[in-house]
């Protein structure tokens, strides 16, 4: 704690945001990425994953713990939000979330007793938030933007940090976190977000149609928790199993559900999570969630605009 805080001292970002409405649109992004990660481990059943049944694959986590996780990761997310808003030099704003990404990285180990949490999470949803604070748009627009910071090279950055993503990477030569992220995340924009929309759009319940878009991650992503956990068969069989359930209708379904409860029971046996997936989905929510936002902003001001014959602005 003591260690985040001087490296946010260092970093000049310890002044209070301003009390005004863009201050307050920044602390908002915090708040909907603490939101994504929350109700990403809230929902349930996910296969392999910590929910509110229980530990899912892990030993080390909780349902509470990645909560605590979740809510010790606000003043890094408001951070980045406040970076992303405020600097125009592309490398220097890469360098600067960097710094507060890696300073999360240890408020995160602060608050879970050494226990990695969300790694994964703050990459991703760090690089989103920094994108989404540069201007409002779209889940793609804000995607590419978090994709060109991604690209970017990071000097201070450790030349090998000896996790197990990155061995997974190495030897068996995908992109992970990294590549999703360098790519413009294409598994939340091209495969989640459509997956969410089309579920809803069925009139499934949020829950399912939330699982329906973890499941679409899974069956297609190189996620290297599964890769590190259990080399290519492992990640083979979560992705077959993921198919599976898609292609018996999803979990909206009885038999989606039965399969789903299948690969739940096989990934638990054999001590298999897909972490990265997790951290996907929890970006799609948080996406969704900024879309859903500018959508109502939209219609207030197109409501207040016909209530008084003029134009909001
Ligand atoms: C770029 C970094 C994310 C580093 O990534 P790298 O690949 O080098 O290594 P890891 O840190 O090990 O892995 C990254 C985590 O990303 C998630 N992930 C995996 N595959 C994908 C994928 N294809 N797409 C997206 N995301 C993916 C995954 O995170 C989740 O799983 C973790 C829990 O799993 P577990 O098996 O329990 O892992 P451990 O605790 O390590 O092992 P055990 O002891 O339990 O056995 C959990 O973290 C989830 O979130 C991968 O783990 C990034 O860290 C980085 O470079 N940061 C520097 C700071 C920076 O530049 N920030 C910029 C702005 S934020
Ligand atoms: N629900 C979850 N279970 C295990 N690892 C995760 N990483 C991110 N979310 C997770």
């Amino acid at each position: 704690m003591t260690t985040l805080r001087n490296t946010l001292h260092d970093l000049s970002l310890t002044a209070p945001v301003p009390v005004d409405l863009a201050g307050a649109r920044l602390a908002q992004l915090a708040d909907l990425a603490i939101t994504a990660l929350v109700d990403e481990a809230m929902l349930t059943p996910k296969p392999g994953l910590v929910d509110m049944r229980g530990s899912g694959a892990h030993s080390d986590l909780s349902w509470l713990l990645m909560c605590r996780s979740a809510h010790a990761l606000r003043p890094a997310f408001e951070a980045m939000a406040h970076a992303g808003a405020t600097m125009t030099d592309l490398p220097a704003l890469r360098q600067r979330i960097g710094a507060i990404g890696r300073a999360g990285e240890a408020q995160m180990m602060d608050a879970t007793g050494g226990v990695n949490t969300h790694r994964g999470a703050i990459w991703a949803l760090g690089l989103l938030v920094t994108a989404a604070a540069q201007g409002s748009a779209d889940a793609r627009t804000i995607a590419a933007r978090a994709g060109a910071l991604a690209r970017l090279n990071d000097p201070a950055a450790p030349a090998s940090t000896g996790n197990k993503g990155e061995t997974a990477r190495r030897i068996y030569c995908v992109g992970g976190a990294r590549g999703q992220a360098e790519a413009a995340f294409p598994h939340v924009t091209d495969v989640a977000l459509p997956m969410l929309h089309t579920a809803r759009g069925r009139g499934e319940a949020e829950n399912v149609a939330q699982l329906n878009a973890l499941l679409a991650v899974m069956a297609d992503l190189d996620d290297t928790c599964l890769l590190a956990r259990g080399g290519p068969a492992a990640l083979a069989a979560a992705q077959t199993g993921a198919q599976a359930v898609l292609a018996a209708g999803g979990v909206g379904t009885g038999v989606g559900r039965a399969a789903l409860r299948e690969l739940d029971a096989d990934l638990l046996a054999r001590g298999l999570s897909p972490g990265g997936a997790a951290d996907l989905l929890a970006a799609t929510l948080l996406l969704d969630r900024l879309a859903r936002r500018d959508q109502r902003t939209t219609e207030q001001l197109q409501a207040t605009e016909a209530q008084h014959g003029t134009t909001a602005f």
